[in-house]
């Protein structure tokens, strides 16, 4: 190996200099093994940001190397949970004594998990982006949380029109007296008695928490539960046709504007009492060629901003 290499991160004069917020990489190829509570330890692809401050403004620049190797290190010889990530901050800032004194590690990754499908009985893979943040500041870590989960939204008023449609169809077909249950019955279960649907779309509910800095573990799972739970109509993953048919009562049964759904999980994330979040609801409609969108935060002070 060659000696005497210039490193001219430590001794080349800055262009410029100032302070910088965030100094590292992005897009850095990352798999690890991923642990969370009530799932066994998982090997996921993670993109990775890698980032401290410069606050010396004379510095040329930061150890990229560093960070790089405290990450690899987590990838290749850890698996990654609140401590793991934590030891990896504080190699970042101790590894740029007198440059850094705040890092952050960002995780960008598909969470697979097993789904029940609604009545049969079986059972498939469902993925989840899931993006964690940790950052430390001030020796304090605090560690967002952002999942997105996709459901199915029918819109309650292309619903209410498509029953007035129907009321009609069934006051031309059935304008005598009285009326012959069978006919009815049978009726109801052609194309012209159900004579309208509403529309509905793939709908995605953006999900962001801030989680306690004492957590122990982390725990995606309990967190899309709820959220799938409170919107009810999750899309699936193996369907047999008593299960499309469970799909088609809960879609009924839940009618959603964005707003609706916007504010069940407000009110979830409230109960919950999360620090603080932010949501931003997307209905990709099927009537329109634009979307439905509806964001929300906590409102704390020097919270998430919508
Ligand atoms: N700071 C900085 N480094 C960069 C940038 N782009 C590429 N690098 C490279 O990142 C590499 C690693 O930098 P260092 O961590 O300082 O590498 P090193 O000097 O071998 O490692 P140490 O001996 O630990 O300081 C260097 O080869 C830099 O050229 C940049 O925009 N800023």
């Amino acid at each position: 190996m060659q000696t005497n290499m210039p490193d001219i991160a430590d001794t080349a004069p800055a262009l410029q200099t100032g302070k910088l917020d965030w100094v590292g990489m992005g897009e850095i190829e990352l798999p690890f093994i991923f642990e969370s509570r009530d799932l066994s330890p998982v090997t996921v692809n993670a993109k990775a940001r890698a980032f401290v401050n410069l606050h010396k403004e004379d510095a040329k620049g930061i150890h990229m190397s560093r960070l790089f190797l405290a990450l690899d290190l987590l990838s290749t010889e850890q698996q990654v949970n609140p401590q793991t990530i934590a030891q990896a901050l504080d190699t970042f800032i101790t590894s740029h004594e007198g440059l850094s004194d705040k890092a952050q590690i960002e995780f960008k990754f598909e969470l697979p998990l097993r789904r029940k499908s609604l009545l049969s009985g079986k059972a498939g893979w469902k993925s989840y982006p899931v993006v964690l943040t940790s950052t430390i500041e001030n020796n304090i870590i605090s560690y967002e949380l952002t999942v997105d989960v996709t459901y199915s939204s029918t819109c309650p008023c292309s619903a209410a029109l498509a029953r007035q449609l129907i009321q009609n169809a069934f006051n031309e077909k059935f304008n005598q007296e009285t009326l012959s249950q069978k006919d009815v019955h049978e009726w109801l279960g052609t194309t012209q008695g159900i004579v309208a649907t509403p529309h509905s779309q793939r709908s995605i509910a953006n999900v962001k928490v801030k989680l306690d800095s004492n957590i122990q573990e982390f725990d995606v799972v309990t967190l899309i539960n709820t959220l799938e739970a409170e919107l009810k109509t999750p899309v699936q993953a193996a369907v047999k046709r008593e299960d499309e048919q469970e799909f088609a009562r809960l879609n009924g049964q839940n009618l959603m504007f964005c707003e609706d759904a916007a504010r069940k999980i407000k009110a979830l994330l409230e109960t919950d009492n999360y620090s603080d979040y932010w949501l931003q609801i997307n209905h990709y409609e099927s009537l329109h060629a634009h979307d439905a969108v509806a964001i929300a935060v906590k409102g704390i002070e020097g919270g998430y901003k919508a």
